[in-house]
């Protein structure tokens, strides 16, 4: 459930041609984001594009060497403007709570709160939202990894800030309890209606707790939208590697549908302008991710059949199995495509988690999803890979 955009409230953050460098880095080059109040967003991208400059530059931490930032509407870096950290109600929560380690729970939590606000029973109402009631004598060193980083939402959440900032806050701890508390957190954000912005390399976490993903490239932000919509319509090939599996491979539009070496189907979306009759079908990238990949046990006709002469597109390709990744739920196979035809689409730019596609001579590799109660598949084994359902393009001008 999104809780973006209420009404016409000014939004939470505003960043408008963000520079920062560092001697020859642009860490920030000219980044433009805009955060809808009561918004959860995470800022999704790989190691050094800028993702903690970003957050610091918000917090105060870090000045601007060009552009500006407003935090519900007023003004707290720009041209001759650098509010301190304190002034501009955004409250970061780190990547280990750092909590003071000779205050209990209650004090951690009450640390800088007014005098009202603390007899309000705000601290005790923050402890219950994120899920620690009763814990406010314990003292820090009693309390798990999880309970700590809970303990340092709460602390963020209590002077009511305007945006809370997290930077990576669940690398710490190990991975069953980052899921829980990926859970537990958003419903302690959305049940106090606070804003925030949660920067990570980790595009689950991404996916699973945010409202809206703003992927960062190089300084710049280079798509904001609902995480459905960043998986399934990448702004561009890059994106699209970068989020979640993918393979891109060559194909032809026209009429509405791609031909790939993988089969015929139709197009969910392409930056090529359809309405502009073009004289041939367009070169196009492919992006295929593991789920569109329906596989078929190859019979021994197809076994004995050479690559490309066995039935049209639609049948799709003969495919042998080079690789297995075995996750319970699911198994992943990568699968190698001998196609004459189509050479293959270069390796997915970027250094993304996608790392799905590889390009040898003429064979292309990609990844397939098959339900773990399915029989397995071994190296070696032979298939008949066939794409489903539509395809995301791009126009690729290399062709
Ligand atoms: N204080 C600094 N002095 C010099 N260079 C810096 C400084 N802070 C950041 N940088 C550089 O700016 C770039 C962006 O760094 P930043 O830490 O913002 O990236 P990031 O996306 O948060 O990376 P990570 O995910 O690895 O934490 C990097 O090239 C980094 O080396």
């Amino acid at each position: 459930m999104s809780r973006a955009g209420t009404g016409g409230d000014p939004p939470a953050l505003l960043v408008r041609g963000a520079v920062r460098s560092f001697g020859s880095v642009r860490a920030l080059d000219g980044l433009d984001l805009v955060v809808p109040a009561g918004s959860l967003l995470a800022v999704l991208g790989p190691s050094g594009c800028g993702k903690t400059t970003l957050l610091r530059a918000v917090a105060g931490f870090e000045r601007l060497d060009a552009g500006e930032i407003s935090v519900r509407g007023r003004t707290v870096a720009g041209p001759g403007v650098h509010e301190p950290p304190h002034h501009r109600r955004a409250a970061v929560v780190p990547q280990e709570g750092a909590l003071f380690p000779h205050l209990d729970v209650a004090r951690n939590v009450g640390y800088g709160l007014d005098h009202a606000t603390r007899r309000s029973g705000r601290v005790a109402e923050v402890l219950a939202l994120v899920g620690l009631e009763g814990y406010g004598h314990r003292m820090p060193h009693q309390l798990s990894g999880g309970q700590q980083q809970r303990v340092a939402i709460a602390r963020a959440l209590a002077p009511r800030p305007a945006l809370i900032l997290l930077d990576e806050p669940f690398t710490a701890l190990d991975a069953g309890l980052r899921a829980t508390l990926r859970r537990e957190v958003r419903e302690a954000l959305l049940a106090d209606g606070t804003t925030a912005i949660l920067v990570t390399h980790d595009q689950d976490e991404a996916l699973s707790m945010a409202d809206l993903v703003a992927v960062q490239r190089a300084g710049r932000i280079v798509q904001v939208d609902a995480p459905h919509r960043v998986y399934s319509m990448p702004a561009d090939p890059w994106v699209a590697g970068f989020v979640g599996e993918a393979a891109l491979v060559r194909g032809w539009l026209g009429d509405g549908e791609v031909r790939t070496p993988l089969g015929t189907v139709p197009v969910t979306g392409t930056d090529v302008d359809l309405t502009d009759p073009a004289p041939g079908p367009v070169p196009v990238t492919v992006l295929v991710r593991p789920e569109q990949i329906e596989l078929v046990p190859a019979d021994a006709h197809c076994r004995m059949t050479p690559p490309g002469t066995g039935g049209g597109q639609e049948s799709g390709r003969l495919a042998r199995v080079v690789a297995r990744d075995y996750h319970g739920h699911e198994v992943l196979v990568t699968l190698a495509v001998r196609d004459e035809d189509a050479a293959l689409a270069a390796n997915v730019p970027g250094p993304g988690a996608g790392s799905g596609t590889t390009v040898s001579g003429t064979e292309l590799r990609a990844r397939a999803r098959v339900a773990g109660d399915r029989p397995a598949l071994e190296i070696g084994d032979q298939v008949i890979a066939r794409l489903r359902n539509a395809a995301k393009v791009w126009y690729d001008p290399s062709r």
